[in-house]
């Protein structure tokens, strides 16, 4: 059986555990776990930082790199990347193959985080039934469509209309998914109706948003106070810029060229505090991995370029 990787965040100042986590995501080797029925269990356990964070406290140089003046998190130009490509979300060898390629590890991660946090049996055919989730930044619908089939009852949002267009079209043809509530909203827009789901979910989305501070926040107010919060994202490492602009943008042509700003990229100690900011504990994290060999991605501790956490809301909100 895998057994996990445990990060501990344990020196006293912020600045060494930055420096510590950012040492230990330089030096990681890419993929030391092999196994190939790896369960999706915790992976890497972030305990929560021995000194609670006082918010009125002026933020950490990193955290104010991403607290941008917009207090919407409507990007324009990232909208308009993803208008431009709308009609391909379900071509399997079109620009969101990658995506595509990815479902069966993100859905991995998510079932079996959401299963132990809802003390769902993770054998079961329909293991979210009775729970409420949004898929927030939805796209085409690749995730909203399977976490109906798992069973729950879910909301997908996307900024683009046509996005919405092209994920209702698709659901349509199932009738089990063809329950899923799509619309063209904002997480914004769905705090200022008072919505509150049981997970929220954001896959691959934070790095597109004009202000990813007030997007964690949104997304913490969605999540109901025994809810679960989930977001996918890449790495701003040297080795990310390598291999998902470079090799992905460049030289494989996975994706259309300036699909993604590495600028905008999030380190996971960052999203660590700023979700932490915005009431959300992050408590299991992991990373996707790309065997080149067999085309394949699979779970592992290595979260130096595609990673995903799951965090759960804590008491103060
Ligand atoms: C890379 S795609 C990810 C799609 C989907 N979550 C997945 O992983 O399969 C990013 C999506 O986020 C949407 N998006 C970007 N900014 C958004 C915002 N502020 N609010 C809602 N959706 C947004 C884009 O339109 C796009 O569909
Ligand atoms: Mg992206």
């Amino acid at each position: 059986m895998f057994r996990a990787k445990t990060i501990v965040f344990s020196s006293s100042t912020m600045a060494s555990k930055l420096l510590l986590t950012r040492l230990r995501t330089l030096t990681r080797p890419s993929n030391p776990f092999k196994n190939p029925n790896f369960e999706a269990q915790t992976l890497i356990q972030i305990r929560q930082y021995s000194d609670p964070i006082d918010p009125a406290a002026p933020p950490t140089p990193a955290i104010a790199n991403f607290n941008r003046a917009s207090k919407s998190s409507l990007n324009e130009t990232e909208l308009e990347k993803f208008s431009a490509i709308a009609e391909t979300w379900w071509d399997a060898e079109g620009p969101f193959k990658p995506l595509h390629v990815m479902n069966p590890t993100r859905l991995a991660f998510i079932r079996s985080t959401l299963c132990r946090h809802f003390g769902k049996d993770q054998n079961c055919a329909r293991p979210f039934e009775g729970l409420k989730f949004v898929d927030v930044g939805c796209g085409g619908g690749i995730i909203s469509e399977p976490l109906a089939r798992m069973g729950a009852s879910v909301m997908g949002i996307d900024a683009v209309e046509k996005n919405i267009k092209i994920a209702q079209l698709h659901a349509d043809l199932d009738p089990i998914t063809s329950s899923i509530d799509y619309r063209c909203t904002t997480a914004e827009k769905l705090v200022e109706e008072q919505r509150q789901f049981d997970a929220v979910i954001a896959l691959e989305v934070i790095e597109h948003v004009a202000n990813p501070s007030e997007f964690c926040k949104s997304l913490s107010e969605l999540t109901s106070s025994s809810g679960a919060t989930i977001i996918s994202t890449i790495n701003r490492s040297m080795r990310a810029y390598a291999t998902t602009i470079i090799m992905a943008e460049y030289v494989l042509n996975w994706l259309p060229r300036g699909t993604h700003e590495w600028s905008s990229f999030l380190t996971p100690e960052e999203l660590v505090l700023i979700l932490q900011r915005a009431s959300i504990s992050v408590e299991e994290m992991a990373g996707f991995v790309y065997n080149p060999l067999t085309g394949r991605w699979s779970l592992s501790d290595d979260i130096s370029v595609n990673f995903i956490a799951f965090g759960r809301k804590t008491a103060n909100e």
